[in-house]
C-alpha cells in the first residue's frame, strides 16, 4: 500500500493502550498494514521492553516515544539502552539542552560501538507539545511570542546538536524546514481527519494537509485506537492523503 511519495510507513500508529492485550488486539486488525508502531510511556511502562522486541520480531518500524528528558549522564546511557532495544526511532526533550541532545548521541554512539552493520536509531528532539496552545506558552510557561517561533528555536537547537530531527505540529513544518533543512526530519502528531475529536490536542491539521506541509511522519493515535473499526479508519487516512 502507497501513497504518492508518502508510503504507509510514514504514518505512525499510536499504540496508546493501558496493557499489552489492547495493543495485541488492534495489532490483528491493522494485520498486513505496513505502519510504523509508537510505544509511548503508557504502555512501555506496563509491557515493557518485550513488548518492543514483539513488534520488531512482527517486522515493525517502532518509534519509542520516552521523551526523556535528565541529566546528560542519565540521558547518554538511557539512549544507549534504547538504541540496543532496536527501536528504529525515539526522543529525548530539545528542552534538556545542548548538552543533553549531545550526551543522548553519544548513547547511541557507545551502543553501536562494536556492532558493525547494527541500524542506527533516528533521534529526535521534543519541541513543543501538540497540546500546547499559544495561551499556555505565554501565560502558563511564560515564554512570550507564538508557539512558533519556540518550536524554530528547539528545532535549530537539536539540529545544531546533532539531532536527526524533531516532533512538533504539521504547523511549523515549513519554517523548520526552512531553517534546518529539508533532510532534517519532522514528526508531526496533533493529526485529525477531518470533523474528528480534538481532545487535548491544540495545534492541529488533517493527514493531507500535514503531507502537503512537507513533514515525514504524522503520528495518529485516537482516530483509529478509538475508532469502532480501525482498520477502516487507517485506510480511510490513506485514502484523503492519496485522493
Ligand atoms: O507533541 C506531542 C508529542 C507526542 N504526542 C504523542 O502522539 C500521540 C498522539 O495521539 P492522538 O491520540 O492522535 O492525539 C500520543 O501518543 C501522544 O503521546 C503528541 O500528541 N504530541
Amino acid at each position: 500500500m502507497t501513497m504518492k511519495g508518502y508510503p504507509v510507513e510514514r504514518i505512525i500508529v499510536a499504540l496508546d493502550y493501558p496493557d499489552a492485550e489492547g495493543a495485541e488486539r488492534l495489532l490483528r486488525r491493522l494485520e498486513g498494514i505496513p505502519c510504523y508502531m509508537k510505544v509511548g510511556m503508557e504502555l512501555f511502562y506496563a509491557a515493557g521492553p518485550q513488548f518492543v522486541l514483539r513488534l520488531k520480531e512482527a517486522g515493525y518500524k517502532v518509534f519509542l516515544d520516552l521523551k526523556m528528558h535528565d541529566i546528560p549522564n542519565t540521558v547518554k546511557g538511557g539512549s544507549a539502552s534504547v538504541t540496543r532495544l532496536g527501536v528504529d526511532m525515539f526522543n529525548v526533550h530539545a528542552a534538556g539542552g545542548r548538552a543533553m541532545m549531545e550526551a543522548a548521541r553519544e548513547g547511541v554512539e557507545l551502543a553501536l560501538s562494536g556492532r558493525p552493520g547494527a541500524d542506527k536509531p533516528m533521534l529526535i528532539g521534543v519541541t513543543h507539545l501538540t497540546s500546547t496552545s499559544r495561551q499556555t506558552l505565554n501565560d502558563e510557561i511564560g515564554i512570550a511570542g507564538p508557539v512558533e517561533d519556540a518550536v524554530v528555536r528547539y528545532a535549530e537547537l537539536a539540529k545544531a546538536a546533532g539531532l536527526d530531527g524533531v516532533v512538533a505540529s504539521p504547523l511549523e513544518v515549513t519554517r523548520i524546514k526552512e531553517r534546518c533543512g529539508d533532510a532534517f526530519a519532522t514528526v508531526t502528531p496533533g493529526i485529525r481527519p477531518a470533523g474528528a475529536a480534538l481532545g487535548d490536542q491544540s495545534r492541529v491539521m488533517t493527514p493531507r494537509e500535514a503531507f502537503a506541509q512537507g513533514t515525514d511522519y504524522i503520528v495518529v493515535g485516537r482516530p483509529v485506537t478509538g475508532a469502532a473499526d480501525p482498520r477502516e479508519a487507517l485506510e480511510s487516512i490513506v485514502a484523503s492523503i492519496t485522493e
